[in-house]
């Protein structure tokens, strides 16, 4: 009789306890400055144990896994509709109820309700507005989705083609979707979930158009669902990832809704037709900017979920020889393996750190903005562009990177990188896609600069374009310099610097030789973004080292995190070498010490890398991954994740009956 069960041993995988066992510092303490404190970390876990004692959550997961499309979106409003009755019954705060999604670190179907509906009628609605439809939203009596994104115009608000064309005769918007490329495409929830959209319309009253603004249009019935009259909405079909969302298509055949309807907080229309605006023309571009700022947090949480299982199962994963005396080492002993997973491991803390920093100014700015005061929000729309972009950009690389470092079964969905990486994979095009929001960012870069030659002060992000830069000296003179956490960061600030500099004046020079200035953008498009990425990977190495530098820890969490901060780095430059060395931001000499520092720090991060993980205090349920469980046994559940295959219901497949028995039958009966 095989010994071979799928049964999960009780006990640790004891190569992974071997890691926990050597760890240079405390976890839990770790684990509380990554979550703000022991009484959150506490809050959490209650919440964690809420949830996840409920067996419905883990059977989510063989839904998602195994189910058809329909299967998993019907699991996944099921899930909706859990979280937000238990929102109710336990009275939880926005701040619990965030806490709440994080745990379920999956697209729910009406997602979009509580990420962008939600904070989109708080930002745009009047008070009057908000009492009435805000109220409506939080009780989840409406479920609203935010639909902006036509098929024809994602990026390019401007030419957003839905009318809102207003009837002073009967106090009425008339909203029109005029022609094909005009349909709305893609807002989440929208489909088949939502009964209301925020519509975002082009304004026209008497013929005029007054650019893109909010109308809250009922779809759907509030008795049986069923579309209303002028509407034709629909799911646009089966995508990389996120399928548990109902992204959907609408098309408005003039549909009155009341004048009410369009959310006025920044822009109003009279009874009798007249528009009067407030504050800049941009503010009804509010709620995309509050998501940027959150997908750097999200970025976090996917590259620190795939370090998460990439660093455990390359503890438990053994293979090959290195000592021919000696047995199978585990994978994590190979430096190649640790050079492809501790980049993931250590941006996790830079984007922890760069994601706190950002949501701490975003926070202050929006108070200001409330109060009516928009001096900050160039340089908030600006910073947050670039981030949004750069930790997304980086966090999907390198959770792409950790799934090859899996081999074979880090392509197995049990595996849970593959589908982090095409669930994660959208966030380098939603809110702004990722080469249009670098240039939003440059296009500001640029007028700064531009201001700093002419002798302005600057201040925020952008203030270290004032300097000098005949006066800078590669700080690091010594391999023993490599380690200077703010040496490096002087080193990135001024390869921005450079990179700024050098685009600005070729824009400039080619706009003096009669260029168009159109013309000349455009030329110069990739060291734009070029310039771009420069400053954001700047503005990430500074917050982690100024994160690191102003927490209070005992020596030995900040030893761990000045080790992780340096390797992080002194990786960025080793892996843009050329654009350090072009800018000469470092000479060759400081090339080499810096790389030679970057792998000696593979070394230094390995004992620890299993506690930085631990760290970030995963729930087996959230990570959804047979190589990433917390116990460490990964071949159990891997060979565990089979049982609920469907394909492995029956001991003989129907297709046999059908197609292959009738085949073998007929090559049998053959004479050739
Ligand atoms: C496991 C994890 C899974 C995660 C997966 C995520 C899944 C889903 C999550 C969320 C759902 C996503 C929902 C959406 O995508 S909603 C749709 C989002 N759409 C966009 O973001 C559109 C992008 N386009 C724009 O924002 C704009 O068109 C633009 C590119 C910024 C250009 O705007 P516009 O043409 O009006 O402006 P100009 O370029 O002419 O610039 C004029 C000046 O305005 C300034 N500006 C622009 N935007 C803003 C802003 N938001 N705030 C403040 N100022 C702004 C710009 O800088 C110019 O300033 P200047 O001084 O230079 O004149
Ligand atoms: C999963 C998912 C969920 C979404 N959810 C929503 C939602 O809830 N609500 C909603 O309204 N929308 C939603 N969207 C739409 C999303 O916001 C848009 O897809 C996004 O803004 C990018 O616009 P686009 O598709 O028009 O890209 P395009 O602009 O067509 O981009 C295509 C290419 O053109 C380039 N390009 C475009 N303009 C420029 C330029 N000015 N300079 C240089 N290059 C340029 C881009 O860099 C890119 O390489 C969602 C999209 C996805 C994938």
């Amino acid at each position: 009789m095989s010994e071979i069960t799928s049964s999960i041993p009780l006990q640790i995988n004891p190569d992974l306890q071997e890691e926990r066992d050597k760890a240079s510092f405390n976890v839990t303490e770790l684990t509380h400055i990554i979550y703000g404190g022991i009484e959150k970390t506490k809050k959490r876990k209650r919440l964690e144990k809420l949830l996840f004692s409920d067996p419905f959550f883990q059977e989510y997961q063989n839904v998602r896994a195994f189910g058809s499309r329909s299967e998993y979106y019907a699991a996944s409003v099921k899930k909706s509709t859990k979280i937000f009755k238990l929102r109710r019954q336990h009275k939880w705060t926005d701040e619990e109820y965030e806490t709440v999604l994080d745990i379920c670190h999956d697209d729910l179907a009406l997602t979009l309700h509580h990420t962008m509906f939600i904070p989109a009628l708080e930002r745009l609605a009047t008070e009057d507005q908000k009492s009435k439809w805000l109220t409506l939203a939080k009780q989840y009596k409406i479920i609203g989705t935010y639909a902006q994104t036509e098929l024809g115009h994602g990026t390019y608000l401007q030419g957003l083609e839905t009318t809102a064309t207003y009837d002073p005769q009967t106090r009425e918007f008339v909203m029109n979707t005029p022609t094909l490329s005009a349909m709305k495409w893609w807002p989440g929830s929208l489909g088949k979930s939502s009964n209301h959209a925020l519509v975002l319309a082009t304004l026209i009253i008497s013929g005029k158009k007054y650019g893109m603004h909010p109308f809250l249009v009922q779809l759907r019935s509030m008795d049986d669902h069923k579309v209303l009259p002028g509407v034709r909405v629909g799911d646009i079909g089966a995508k990389m990832g996120g399928n548990s969302v109902d992204n959907g298509y609408l098309i408005l055949d003039n549909v009155r809704i009341p004048r009410n309807n369009m959310l006025m907080k920044n822009a109003q229309v009279s009874p009798d037709g007249k528009f009067v605006t407030r504050g800049p023309s941009k503010a009804n571009y509010a709620t995309m900017m509050l998501i940027r700022v959150q997908i750097c947090t999200m970025a976090y949480q996917v590259v620190s979920s795939g370090a998460t299982i990439g660093i455990r199962y390359s503890a438990v994963r053994r293979q090959s020889k290195l000592d021919p005396q000696d047995r199978e080492p585990k994978i994590l002993e190979y430096q190649t393996q640790q050079y492809k997973i501790f980049p993931g491991l250590a941006m996790s803390y830079a984007f922890l750190f760069a994601s706190r920093s950002l949501t701490r100014k975003y926070e202050e700015a929006f108070a200001e903005i409330q109060r009516g005061d928009f001096k900050s929000l160039p340089e908030l729309h600006c910073l947050s562009s670039g981030l949004k972009s750069f930790c997304s950009e980086h966090s999907v690389r390198q959770v792409e990177i950790i799934r090859q470092s899996c081999g074979g079964h880090g392509y197995l969905n049990a595996a849970g990188l593959g589908m982090l990486v095409n669930a994660a994979a959208p966030m380098i095009t939603v809110e702004g896609e990722n080469t249009v929001m670098y240039l939003q960012l440059a296009r500001y870069i640029l007028k700064r600069f531009a201001g700093a030659m002419s002798g302005q002060q600057l201040d925020g992000s952008t203030s270290y374009l004032s300097m000098d830069p005949a006066t800078y000296v590669c700080p690091v003179m010594s391999e023993t310099d490599c380690r200077n956490l703010t040496a490096l960061c002087d080193i990135y600030r001024y390869r921005s610097y450079m990179t700024v500099c050098r685009v600005a004046r070729q824009v400039q020079h080619d706009m003096e030789s009669d260029m168009p200035q159109h013309v000349a953008i455009n030329k110069n498009l990739v060291d734009l973004v070029r310039a771009a990425k420069a400053h954001s990977y700047y503005i990430v190495v500074k917050d982690f080292v100024e994160g690191v530098d102003a927490l209070v820890a005992s020596a030995p969490v900040i030893k761990v995190l000045r080790t992780l901060c340096c390797f992080y780095a002194a990786h960025g430059i080793a892996e843009y070498s050329g654009d350090f060395l072009e800018s000469e931001a470092v000479g060759l000499h400081q090339l080499k010490w810096i790389k030679n520092l970057q792998v000696s720090l593979l070394g230094e991060i390995r004992p620890d890398a299993v506690a930085l993980v631990d760290a970030f205090d995963y729930h087996d349920i959230t990570l959804s991954s047979a190589l990433g469980c917390y116990d460490g046994n990964a071949y159990e559940r891997l060979f565990k994740s089979t049982e609920n295959d469907p394909m492995n219901k029956e001991e003989v497949h129907p297709s046999y009956y059908q197609y292959l028995k009738p085949f073998m039958e007929e090559m049998n009966k053959s004479k050739l």
